[in-house]
C-alpha cells in the first residue's frame, strides 16, 4: 500500500487528474518458462500488483487502465482484487494485444474522458519510485508534450552492423558519445491528445510511445529517471528486483 500521507507535489486538486496505462500482455519470453511476466511473483506479490501500486502512490494518478494478456484479462481483474490498492485510485482492466503498440493503444482507447494527463507503464518496471512518477507529471504539466525518465549510461555504446553468419562476431562500425545518450524508462508522460493522435497516425515498429510523438515532430524531454525502474525482462532481473524489495523492507524497519 502507498504512504497516503505522504505529500505529493503532482497533487495538485487544481489540476487535471492523471490517468496511466500499464502494459501487461506480454508473455515474457526472454523470462524463460513460466507464467505471463506480469504474473510472476516478486516476493510472494505480482510484479503488476507492484507497478499498479508504484503508480497509484503518486497522489496525482486517480486511474490505472491495466492491458492484460487478450485470454488473461479476467485472471487479471481477479488478482488486481485479491491485492490493496490505494482507494482513491480506479483500476480497469482491458485485454490487450500482440504488440506492446497496440496493447497500448487498446489502453488509451478504454480511457474515460476528463485526463488531460496520461502515463504509459510497463508492468516490467514494477519498482519505479513515486517521485520519479511524479516528476514526470510535473514535467507534463509544465507543458511538455512527452516526457521519458531516463538515466545516463553506465556502458560505453557501439554501434555494429549484421555478423556475416550466425554467432560469427559484428564489425563495429561507430562508438557514439555516450555523454549524449540516455536510457528510457517508464512510465512516460504525455499530453493525452498528442498520444492519442500519434497512436492514430504512426504505424511501423515502434519500442516506446515517445518515439511515436517525436514521429510526429512534438518535442520530447528527458527528465531523471532511476536506477530501481529498471525493467524486468531476463532471469537475473527477477533476482535483482527482490533484492531492491528486500533493501526496502530493511531501510522501512519492517
Ligand atoms: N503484446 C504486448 C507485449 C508487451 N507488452 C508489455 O509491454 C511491457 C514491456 O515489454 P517487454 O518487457 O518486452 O515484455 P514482454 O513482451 O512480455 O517480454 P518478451 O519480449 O521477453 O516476451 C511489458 O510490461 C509487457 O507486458 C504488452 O502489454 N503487450
Ligand atoms: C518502453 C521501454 O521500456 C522503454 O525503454 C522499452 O522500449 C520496452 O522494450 P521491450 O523490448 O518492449 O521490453
Amino acid at each position: 500500500m502507498s504512504d497516503d500521507s505522504r505529500p505529493s507535489p503532482a497533487a495538485d486538486p487544481q489540476a487535471s487528474p492523471v490517468a496511466a496505462v500499464i502494459p501487461a500482455a506480454g508473455r515474457g519470453v526472454r523470462l524463460g518458462p513460466g507464467a505471463p511476466k506480469a504474473l510472476r511473483s516478486l516476493n510472494g506479490t505480482p510484479m503488476l500488483v507492484h507497478a499498479v501500486r508504484a503508480l497509484a502512490a503518486s497522489r496525482a494518478v486517480s486511474l490505472v487502465v491495466v492491458v492484460a494478456p487478450s485470454d488473461g484479462a479476467g485472471e487479471v481483474k481477479s488478482m488486481l482484487d485479491a491485492h490493496a490498492l490505494p482507494e482513491r485510485t480506479d483500476v480497469l482492466v482491458v485485454p490487450g494485444g500482440g504488440t506492446r503498440q497496440e496493447s497500448v493503444r487498446l489502453g488509451l482507447e478504454a480511457l474515460p474522458p476528463g485526463h488531460d494527463v496520461v502515463l504509459v507503464h510497463d508492468a516490467a518496471r514494477p519498482l519505479v519510485p513515486v517521485d520519479t512518477v511524479d516528476a514526470v507529471i510535473e514535467a507534463v504539466r509544465g507543458g511538455a508534450a512527452a516526457v521519458v525518465p531516463a538515466l545516463p549510461l553506465a556502458d560505453t555504446v557501439k554501434q555494429v552492423e549484421p555478423a556475416g553468419a550466425p554467432g560469427a562476431p559484428e564489425p563495429v562500425v561507430a562508438t557514439p558519445d555516450r555523454s549524449r545518450l540516455r536510457a528510457v524508462q517508464t512510465p512516460q508522460g504525455f499530453d493525452r491528445a498528442t498520444l492519442v493522435r500519434a497512436h492514430k497516425t504512426v504505424t511501423g515498429d515502434v519500442t516506446d510511445d515517445a518515439s511515436m510523438v517525436e514521429q510526429l515532430g512534438e518535442r520530447v524531454v528527458a527528465v531523471p529517471g532511476h536506477e530501481e525502474a529498471f525493467k524486468v525482462t531476463r532471469p537475473l532481473d527477477l533476482v535483482l528486483a527482490e533484492a531492491v524489495l528486500a533493501r526496502r523492507r530493511l531501510n522501512d524497519g519492517f
